[in-house]
């Protein structure tokens, strides 16, 4: 159905991919109906009748969150997997005080600077098991006029208690996954562990991507970060000889600090990682490297004005450490799927042919452009340090039976009559001006107002 009219309709269309954007108000219904979901589609019963749930997240407004539940699941049993401490996690409890079917765990940081960013959903159902992997923290203003993404699992059915299978797909999700949660190391979270076990997980596509905070070596250097995105290309990605010209693509909503220069992480760890092909690990320095942030001027012109910069914390301060990144950034534009002024939050990466009609691979991740979340390696390249819980899934080819490479679109109308990935923003990407500057959210802007009229005092 071009314009699906039902949740399920709506799922069913983004199929196999199944990644979809939230809606975003304030724009043409035509961009809200086919590829994007609300909070409220997700947690609705036509997804499934929910037993229980897990939402793991940065951000949480509970008395929201809750509101988001139809009114039947409200008294569901709930996990809310955080990264607070001290005052900040008493407040986040009290927030649930009037909720007694909402527990909660901690994730452990003990690396400083680190974070919980990973946002993802385990949506336990009568009939079985789904799982959304995402960018929106569970707030409101995350699921207003943002451009956010996300990945919607089919609903995994439980394994048949004689069942010997192990439940896992070729691309190992359920190994990755529960390898992931059990990185935890938390008893509270024991229970969905066990959950995802009996479920039979065969038909996911999608690689996991995740990171969790460590100083990780050997065996398990390659298991997250940016090692993991090279592990994969080096056993599934395409060949050198394909997409030995084919730019790679970082697109996300902060940045961290990396050094003076380029070859400190960017262009040399970093980038060798995204570049990595089939049995190659050979540094392809001369493909391009395009980074699409949003400019002072896309965030002043926005559905949200000025005020959309608070969830884009890219500071003045660390700005001016790493001038030489203003050569690579380009600008947020997503004419296709009408959302050139729902500024991004989504985080996604990917190597596609200059004209942006095939793509050898695509992310949609929590990680931003840091070292703190894709790790840095140390001791000479013997272990990777990772601060931050990040998860994403990565899409190849040839798991979608594929060929090599994925033909890719950026207008739902053709990915609706084809079968192309569709992507969030549009390509080639618009390199910034001469005089664009990254948006820093930490400076003033009083020369010129934004849509709603405002200008920007962050003191
Ligand atoms: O989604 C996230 O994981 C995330 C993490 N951090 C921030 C910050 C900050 O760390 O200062 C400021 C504003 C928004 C976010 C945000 O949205």
């Amino acid at each position: 159905a071009i314009n699906p009219q039902t949740i399920n309709e709506k799922f069913l269309q983004a199929q196999p991919y199944s990644f979809f954007l939230t809606k975003v108000s304030g724009i043409s219904d035509k961009y809200n109906n086919t590829y994007a979901m609300d909070i409220k589609d997700l947690l609705s019963p036509s997804m499934g009748n929910l037993v229980a749930s897990c939402q793991f997240n940065f951000m949480f407004d509970i008395g929201w969150l809750m509101k988001q539940y139809p009114s039947q699941f409200r008294t569901k049993p709930l996990l809310i997997v955080h990264g607070e401490q001290g005052a900040s996690k008493n407040a986040l409890q009290g927030q649930a005080i009037p909720y007694n079917n909402i527990k909660f765990c901690q994730a452990k940081l003990e690396i400083m600077y680190g974070t919980h960013h990973t946002k993802m959903m385990l949506l336990l159902y009568d009939n079985g098991l789904r799982i959304v992997i995402h960018t929106s923290n569970l707030i409101q203003q995350d699921w207003h006029q943002k451009t956010q993404g996300m990945w919607i699992s089919p609903i995994f059915p439980k394994l048949s208690d004689i069942s010997k299978d192990k439940g896992d797909s070729v691309t190992n999700f359920k190994r990755d996954l529960l390898e992931y949660i059990q990185a935890y190391k938390a008893h509270q979270l024991k229970e969905w562990i066990d959950l995802i076990m009996k479920h039979d997980m065969s038909s996911a596509k999608v690689v996991v991507v995740g990171s969790v905070p460590g100083r990780h070596v050997d065996r398990s250097k390659s298991l997250w970060g940016h090692m993991k995105l090279r592990k994969v290309l080096y056993e599934h990605g395409p060949s050198q000889e394909t997409v030995k010209t084919w730019p790679m693509i970082g697109q996300f909503s902060s940045i961290g600090s990396m050094g003076p220069n380029k070859e400190n992480w960017l262009c040399s760890e970093w980038k060798q990682s995204l570049g990595t092909t089939k049995s190659s690990s050979m540094v392809s320095s001369n493909n391009r490297l395009m980074l699409i942030f949003p400019s002072r001027h896309n965030v002043r012109l926005s559905l949200e004005g000025y005020p959309a910069g608070g969830s884009i914390p890219y500071t003045a301060k660390t700005a001016q450490k790493q001038l030489f990144l203003n050569d690579f950034f380009h600008l947020w534009k997503s004419e296709g799927r009408g959302r050139t002024r729902a500024m991004p939050h989504i985080k996604s990466y990917c190597r596609t042919i200059q004209d942006g009609s095939k793509a050898a691979w695509f992310i949609v991740t929590s990680a931003n452009l840091s070292k703190a979340a894709w790790g840095a390696l140390e001791k000479k390249g013997a272990q990777l340090m990772i601060r931050s819980y990040e998860i994403g899934v990565m899409f190849l080819p040839k798991f979608f039976e594929e060929g090599e490479v994925f033909p890719i679109t950026s207008d739902p109308g053709i990915a609706s009559t084809t079968n192309k990935l569709l992507l969030p923003y549009d390509l080639p990407p618009t390199l910034y001006d001469k005089k664009d500057r990254p948006w820093m959210w930490d400076i003033p802007y009083m020369d010129l107002p934004d849509t709603n009229g405002n200008v920007w005092c962050p003191f």
